[in-house]
């Protein structure tokens, strides 16, 4: 996918200036920065929530910006979001498999010869498929729970298997992390280090916990009031002076980050 100098205004306010920048197919890319730099917004225009007030994106070389917020799953381009938007009273199960909705070729009318028709075994197959997720995400024993009573961190992972299910060629994780504890950040890491490998995912994240974007990213871009002020590997992002700056005052676990990467340099 390759970004090519998008800007966005809200009225006064500019969102992104002149943001430039590629993912490569099976690269994990971090987007990082101060709370309001505009990470978000960056994620809402890749995925359709907002278009862009100039600037191109192009996703395997076709107009991206031209196809519509639903034309984006089919695209092949799936993401989570900030605030989780599960439907609470669904069970897990119901949640995923909504995911899989566009993929299905039964409609209404078809679906009314459900026995006789191809809907039943439509239905076996897809359900097939989001026992995968189920079982690779270790949640099932909450499959048939309704979303809304469980954990934040399952939630987070229901969320996770949702995305999964449309089978997205690039993954978009808005804060993955967020909210988490100890022992639930390890554990999405591990989901999300395997995405690529058990579904051959490029995954594009937005993440405040520094430990884990320096951890898991192959490649990193910096974004502070709206501008791109640092890419390039972990190591590169973490000695730039921009970087450190952006962050001043900001930040701690970003400064803790920057500190032990000097620390490890000086040893
Ligand atoms: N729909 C909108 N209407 C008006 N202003 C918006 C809208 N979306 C974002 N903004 C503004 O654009 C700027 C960037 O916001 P954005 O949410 O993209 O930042 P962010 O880096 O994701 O922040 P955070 O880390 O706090 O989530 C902020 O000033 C925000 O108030």
């Amino acid at each position: 996918m390759k970004v090519d100098d998008v800007s966005v205004r809200f009225g006064g306010v500019k969102a992104l200036s002149n943001v430039s920048f590629d993912v490569r197919k099976g690269e994990l890319f971090s987007l990082i920065g101060p709370n309001g730099a505009g990470k978000t917004s960056m994620l809402n225009c890749i995925s359709g929530r907002y278009r862009p007030t100039s600037g191109n994106i192009a996703w395997q070389g076709d107009d991206l910006l031209k196809h519509s917020i639903n034309d984006r799953a089919s695209l092949g381009i799936g993401r989570t979001f900030q605030n989780l938007a599960l439907f609470g009273h669904m069970s897990v199960l119901d949640n995923i498999l909504v995911g899989r909705h566009h993929r299905m070729k039964n409609n209404f009318v078809t679906g009314m010869f459900y026995w006789v028709g191809g809907a039943r075994r439509e239905e076996l197959k897809e359900r097939r498929f989001v026992e995968t997720i189920i079982d690779f995400l270790e949640i099932q024993h909450v499959r048939n729970e309704p979303a809304g009573i469980l954990s934040y961190g399952l939630r987070k992972r229901v969320e996770l298997a949702r995305a999964i299910a449309i089978e997205p060629e690039l993954i978009l994780l808005d804060e993955p992390m967020a909210g988490m504890n100890l022992e639930e950040k390890e554990d999405m890491a591990r989901f999300i280090i395997a995405l690529r490998e058990e579904f051959d995912m490029t995954i594009m994240m937005i993440e405040h916990d520094m430990g884990v974007v320096m951890d898991l990213s192959d490649r990193v871009a910096v974004l502070d009031f709206g501008r791109v002020i640092a890419a390039g590997s972990p190591e590169e992002v973490l000695a730039d002076e921009h970087v450190k700056k952006a962050y001043l005052g900001e930040d701690d676990e970003m400064l803790d980050a920057l500190a032990a990467e000097e620390a490890e340099a000086v040893a």
